[in-house]
């Protein structure tokens, strides 16, 4: 399990975390939501443990973690393949087996073996953060930390990686601790959302979600985010116009709000 607890942080005079808790529980997806420049970014970095406790405490009792941001952050000078196996070096694997563990999780990640050979400035963004995934997923991780891994890749793509790293999280039996600001990516993604408030962040809610298929229609997803926002805390947070008790109309303007694509009549 992955506790935080009573996190404060502050940069300078800058309050960026105002006691935040925090778990993550064994094969939990865990989204955390908040609005941009909330402390989010920093909230991961102190989980991984690349940023350093200033109150409160990390516990991280997971073996193995790995993280994704949103920039892929690959090698420039390494093919998709090398890139990918990146972190199975250090674990003591042969090359060779470096090598075929790496093109099992790129073909998963629906790389063609024509790919596995090409430098990430041949590969596209879409491209590109398959590679930063299966990289991620090598390590055989049990917790995946990510930061926007898709925050820059359009709607379309996005989707398909939603559903890849879904089914990749599952299939590896990780837990994961993902951070968006993008409402519809959390009720697609999440078993659980946990709301920030604005900076300082704190948490407003914790709240268990049923799993929208992945596939399922536009319109799924716009109901469980509809649901999320008639919540005053969350809409609060989340600076969305309240829609307690309002009828929400099914018409492109209200998911445009919403920041997603109406789904296709
Ligand atoms: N190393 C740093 N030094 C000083 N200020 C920082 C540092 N890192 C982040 N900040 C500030 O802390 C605040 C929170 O940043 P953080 O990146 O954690 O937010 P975020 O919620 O991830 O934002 P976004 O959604 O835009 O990615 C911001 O105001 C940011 O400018």
């Amino acid at each position: 399990m992955l506790a935080l607890e009573g996190l404060h942080l502050a940069f300078g005079s800058l309050p960026v975390l105002a006691g935040i808790d925090l778990t993550v529980k064994p094969g939990e997806l865990v989204v955390l939501l908040g609005p941009s420049g909330c402390g989010k970014t920093s909230l991961l970095c102190l989980a991984a443990g690349v940023e350093a406790v200033q109150g409160g405490r990390v516990a991280n009792r997971f073996a193995r973690t790995a993280m994704v941001f949103q920039d892929p952050r690959l090698m420039p000078w390494a093919d998709a393949r090398d890139n990918a196996a990146f972190g199975l070096k250090a674990l003591g694997m042969a090359r060779a087996e470096r090598r075929a563990t790496a093109e099992v999780i790129l073909r998963r990640l629906g790389l063609s073996i024509a790919d596995f050979g090409k430098r990430p400035a041949q590969l596209s963004g879409g491209m590109q953060q398959r590679v930063a995934i299966a990289r991620a997923f090598a390590l055989r991780p049990d917790l995946v930390l990510m930061d926007e891994p898709f925050s820059a890749l359009d709607v379309g793509l996005r989707g398909d990686l939603q559903a890849l790293l879904r089914a990749e999280v599952e299939g590896a039996g990780a837990a994961a601790l993902f951070v968006t600001h993008d409402i519809t990516e959390a009720v697609r993604l999440a078993d659980r959302i946990v709301v920030l408030s604005p900076r300082p962040a704190r948490v407003v809610a914790d709240l268990p979600q049923q799993p929208i298929r992945i596939d399922a229609a536009p319109g799924a997803v716009f109901e469980a985010a509809a649901a999320l926002l008639r919540r005053p805390e969350v809409a609060a947070a989340l600076a969305a116009p309240v829609t307690t008790g309002a009828p929400l109309r099914n018409d492109p303007a209200t998911f445009q709000s919403l920041g997603m694509p109406a789904p296709a009549r």
